[in-house]
């Protein structure tokens, strides 16, 4: 990554996310840089990461190794367009755009070498966690570069399949949003059963950040774990079976089910 040139077209949360990992893992702001139609929020990233910005996506990706596509789905088919008179044949292209695939951003660009990512919000605290997949135009180096990207806000993981990143986007990248509902319902609950509300937000916080931290720490599974705090007879084993009484396991499988299909949904609605 020493001399690695980066490119992002999208400056919004998650290319923020990154361009800060990027920056704190010992990049250069010359290294980077990044276009967005936002005045203010290439503003933004300019006076916090001290990189050059862009109004026009063509320019910003003059001279780099790396673009980065950092937009919404919904924006990736004129992005990609856009693109495509100036990108070189040697130019990695990275989305992290859930729901568009490899065949459809080959379709929009032309054939150039493509990683489709899916990271998590978590990069902002360089604790994401990514799936990776790579077209078979993909060198090694170019497997490398990606992998040191997306590493540098978290754990990157490469998958075989392509169809897998409906199943990552399912399981962490809108995870996030499943840990912040648990944090509501049971800082709901307490504040139902007789605590002030700060109180029992922040006993929910923190036992939150606490199993997370037992479970990626611990040499046992959480199934293990989980045992381990449910005394037989006691208050856990109380709250356990009122959870699988209400169908939880079938309602998490259902509820990842729902996302997993969406993204390859928005794959059909979107790609064309
Ligand atoms: N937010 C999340 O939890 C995750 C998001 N993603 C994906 O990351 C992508 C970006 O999401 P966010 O950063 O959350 O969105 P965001 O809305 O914060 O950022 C998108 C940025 O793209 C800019 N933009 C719009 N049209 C453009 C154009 N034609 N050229 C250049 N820039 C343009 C917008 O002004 C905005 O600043 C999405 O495709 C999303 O699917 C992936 C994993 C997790
Ligand atoms: O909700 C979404 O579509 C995006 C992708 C994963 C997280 N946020």
């Amino acid at each position: 990554m020493s001399n690695t040139r980066i490119a992002f077209i999208g400056a919004g949360n998650m290319a923020a996310s990154l361009i800060g990992g990027l920056r704190a893992k010992g990049l250069e702001a010359q290294q980077i840089r990044a276009s967005d139609p936002g005045a203010d929020t290439r503003a933004r990233v300019s006076a916090e990461h001290g990189i050059d910005t862009f109004a026009d996506n063509a320019e910003a990706i003059e001279g780099v190794d790396v673009v980065v596509l950092a937009v919404k789905p919904q924006a990736m088919k004129a992005v990609c367009e856009s693109l495509r008179p100036s990108l070189k044949p040697h130019q990695l292209v990275v989305s992290i755009a859930a729901g568009i695939t490899c065949a459809s951003m080959t379709h929009w660009l032309g054939a150039q070498p493509i990683v489709r990512c899916m990271p998590n919000t978590p990069a902002l605290l360089r604790k994401g966690v990514s799936g990776l997949y790579a077209t078979s135009e993909v060198t090694a180096q170019q497997r490398d570069q990606a992998q040191e990207l997306l590493s540098a806000v978290g754990i990157a993981v490469w998958l075989e399949h392509e169809q897998q990143l409906d199943a990552v986007t399912a399981v962490s990248g809108s995870g996030p949003a499943y840990f912040f509902l648990l944090i509501e319902a049971m800082t709901a609950a307490g504040v139902k059963l007789g605590l002030p509300q700060e109180v029992a937000e922040q006993l929910a916080e923190q036992t939150a950040l606490g199993a997370a931290q037992m479970a990626v720490t611990s040499d046992v599974d959480a199934s293990e774990l989980r045992r381990r705090v449910t005394s037989p007879g006691g208050t856990t084993q109380a709250a356990i079976e009122s959870f699988q009484a209400g169908g939880f396991e079938a309602l998490v499988e259902k509820a990842l089910g729902a996302a997993a299909h969406r993204s390859a949904e928005m794959a059909e609605q979107l790609g064309k």
